[in-house]
């Protein structure tokens, strides 16, 4: 009997439901657990989830998450990531996965050819909702730099096409463990980690 109730007792502490990082991208996986070191991997469920067009990346982000937390019926965690070149006031940003797929690399040169300012940035945007119609809570973090033509390897996405400021290399050429202390998943995530230390 005396069991019983310690076991009764114990019990809010795993009553929390663990978080799930939703995502259909292996590589941001990977890179998020490698940069958030956690004791305990956040979980992950591989769904593509519908993106809403939108008038900004907060607002993408936000249905997103929403959505996640709908199909998951628990706390999500979902990322989106925009690529935005400044001579195009901001263009392709959140759209730059469908410009990626049909134009490649040398595609997304050739529309900067009419324009001598190459500078884009990185935009990642981390969101977190605690159930289906919570409030959503948005992290972000933005690295500057400009595209060039592809170097290194072509494993994930535009990194043979963007250089960071401050760098001679693409985020592919650089080891994964400099892109990592740099980059606009680092950043945000940087506010997550902080976030999520609230949450314990
Ligand atoms: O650090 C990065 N370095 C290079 N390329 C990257 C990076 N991070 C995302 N990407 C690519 C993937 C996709 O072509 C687009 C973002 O679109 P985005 O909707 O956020 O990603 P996704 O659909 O692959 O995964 P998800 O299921 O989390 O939405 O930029
Ligand atoms: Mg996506």
């Amino acid at each position: 009997m005396g069991k019983e109730e310690t076991k009764t007792v114990e019990a809010p502490a795993t009553e929390k439901k663990d978080i799930v990082f939703v995502t259909g991208n292996i590589n941001k996986l990977k890179e998020v657990n490698a940069i958030l070191d956690l004791d305990k991997p956040l979980k992950n469920q591989k769904i593509d989830l519908p993106e809403l067009q939108g008038p900004s990346t907060q607002y993408i982000a936000t249905q997103k998450c929403l959505e996640a937390a709908r199909r998951v019926n628990g706390p999500v965690l979902t990322e989106d990531t925009s690529l935005h070149f400044n001579s195009l006031k901001g263009l392709p940003g959140p759209y730059i996965k469908w410009f990626l797929q049909e134009l490649g690399h040398n595609g997304l040169n050739d529309i900067l050819a009419a324009y001598e300012d190459k500078s884009a940035y990185a935009l990642c945007t981390f969101a977190y909702c605690e159930g289906p119609g919570k409030e959503v809570q948005l992290f972000e973090g933005k690295t500057n730099g400009k595209i060039v033509m592809p170097r290194g390897p072509t494993d994930f996405g535009w990194d043979p096409i963007f250089q960071p400021e401050g760098f001679e290399q693409t985020y592919a050429e650089m080891p994964k463990s400099m892109k990592n202390t740099i980059s606009h998943r680092y950043k945000a995530l940087e506010k997550v980690k902080k976030f999520l230390k609230t949450l314990d």
